[in-house]
């Protein structure tokens, strides 16, 4: 009998490509204590129940970070099991609307150019979104 079943709990996370009129990119570190500790994601969180990805991103970042953003079209979609928690990782291009980024839930913020994206530490899930980015 073969075994297809994970057993580990699935989240689904709406994820954040918010842009500035520089057509830099919004990242932040996550906090140092915590799954996956101290490295840089794309603002965003998981999905609550009775609520669109898109509302999602909206409440995250808002929560997160203290800005206010346009939740644009969907970009892409990536599935990945780490060893504790499998992602379903929504994500949308965005676009930034008004206040300066705090870092409210995470140690810090940058705005980074596409180009330097690789020199930051990213979950591996992040390795596509990367190169979609790059490609984009
Ligand atoms: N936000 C975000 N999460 C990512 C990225 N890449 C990646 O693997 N993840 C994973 C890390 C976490 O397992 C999950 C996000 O969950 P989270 O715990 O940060 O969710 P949350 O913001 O709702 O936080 P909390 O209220 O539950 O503390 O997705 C990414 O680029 N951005
Ligand atoms: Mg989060």
């Amino acid at each position: 009998m073969s075994e297809t079943k994970s057993s580990v709990p699935h989240k689904i996370i709406g994820v954040a490509i918010i842009k500035n009129d520089l057509g830099q990119i919004l990242i932040d570190r996550r906090r140092l204590e915590g799954a996956m500790g101290g490295l840089w994601e794309f603002p965003g969180g998981k999905v609550e129940p009775n609520e669109t990805v898109s509302e999602c991103i909206k409440r995250e970042i808002q929560e997160e970070l203290g800005i206010e953003i346009e939740v644009g079209k969907h970009l892409l979609t990536i599935d990945h099991t780490y060893t504790h928690i499998r992602v379903t990782l929504t994500v949308h291009e965005c676009r930034h609307l008004s206040g300066i980024p705090q870092p409210i839930e995470c140690d810090e913020v940058r705005w980074v150019n596409v180009g330097e994206l690789e020199t930051f530490t990213f979950p591996e899930a992040n390795l596509q979104i990367i190169e979609v980015l790059r490609k984009g």
